[in-house]
């Protein structure tokens, strides 16, 4: 007989939908906790049919089932730091928030998913309206794409400088801290995202990874801030880290389905199992 170590990690919860493909929503977020050695704890908002190419139908749960997942796992396990991604409907995010506001959703990464880097629309007007107002100013990270960014700040983004104001003006809308990201944005800004804290306003730039592989970098980088501010990391240092974890990851992005395969979670893995 040998002795169990307990070990002790910290905890995450992402709050989010189910990719049946695999690249993005609950299955990155999971697959990012397990890389950054954080126990990953989740809240199924929503089930997609998706795979590389699109999104073929979404079955949302009731907000119900949504609250009762988070209490279950803050009543017991207790987390350290939370990210929600797909919400879909206005009763999921009130019920989302109002979580929040009891505290139960402690270092919260906001990733406002509405529009998908290829532009198309995710959710509906309404729930956009209810990120915006319920949400977002609870929110320690927002973390929205350059369309997110062009609603929230009623602007349009195509250089540097109007990411940069975006930020600025996202930033009034309540949460301690705004990251632009710049996948969706044209050429060598497609690396380069902008951080805006109500202080500091920073570029962190990485060269842009040449790959059509992308699918489920939002989701990668939400759920990697978040197990760093699980770590206990701050704000910054832990999106200066999650930043870096993308791009490692897109450099081994994996080449599956027809359409946009996800990145390489697993990278050191995967890069020691080529021939
Ligand atoms: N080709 C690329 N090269 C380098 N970095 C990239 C590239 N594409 C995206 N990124 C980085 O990936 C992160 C996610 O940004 P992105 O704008 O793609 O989010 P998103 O649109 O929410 O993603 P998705 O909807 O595909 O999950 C950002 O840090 C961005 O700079
Ligand atoms: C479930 C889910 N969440 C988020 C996104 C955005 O990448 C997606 N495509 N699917």
């Amino acid at each position: 007989m040998s002795v169990s170590n307990y070990l002790t990690v910290p905890v995450a919860l992402t709050i989010a939908g189910s990719d049946s493909g695999g690249g993005a929503g609950i299955q990155a977020d999971l697959r990012t906790f397990a890389f950054h050695k954080v126990h990953g704890t989740s809240a199924l908002t929503c089930v997609t049919a998706q795979n590389t190419q699109g999104v073929d139908r979404v079955d949302a749960l009731p907000a119900a089932a949504v609250i009762a997942q988070i209490l279950a796992v803050v009543r017991d396990i207790g987390v350290q730091a939370v990210k929600t991604g797909m919400l879909l409907n206005p009763e999921i995010i009130a019920a989302v928030a109002e979580q929040a506001m009891e505290e139960h959703l402690p270092n919260l990464v906001v990733d406002p998913v509405m529009v998908s880097r290829t532009g198309s629309q995710l959710i509906a007007d309404e729930a956009i309206l209810a990120l915006r107002e319920c949400l977002i100013p609870l929110a320690t990270i927002l973390t929205p794409n350059r369309y997110e960014a062009q609603i929230l700040s009623a602007s349009e983004i195509d250089t540097l400088e109007s990411m940069q104001a975006a930020a600025q003006r996202i930033f009034t809308l309540g949460a301690r801290a705004v990251l632009v990201k710049g996948g969706g944005m044209p050429g060598e800004l497609r690396g380069v995202d902008v951080w805006f804290d109500g202080n500091r306003l920073e570029v962190l730039k990485t060269a842009t990874v040449e790959t059509i592989h992308t699918h489920g970098t939002g989701c990668t980088l939400s759920a990697a801030i978040t197990a760093n501010l699980a770590l206990g990391h701050d704000m910054f240092t832990a999106v200066k880290l999650a930043k870096s974890y993308v791009t490692s990851a897109l450099h081994y992005s994996l080449q599956l389905g027809q359409g946009q395969g996800p990145v390489g979670h697993f990278f050191p893995l995967l890069e020691s199992s080529q021939p």
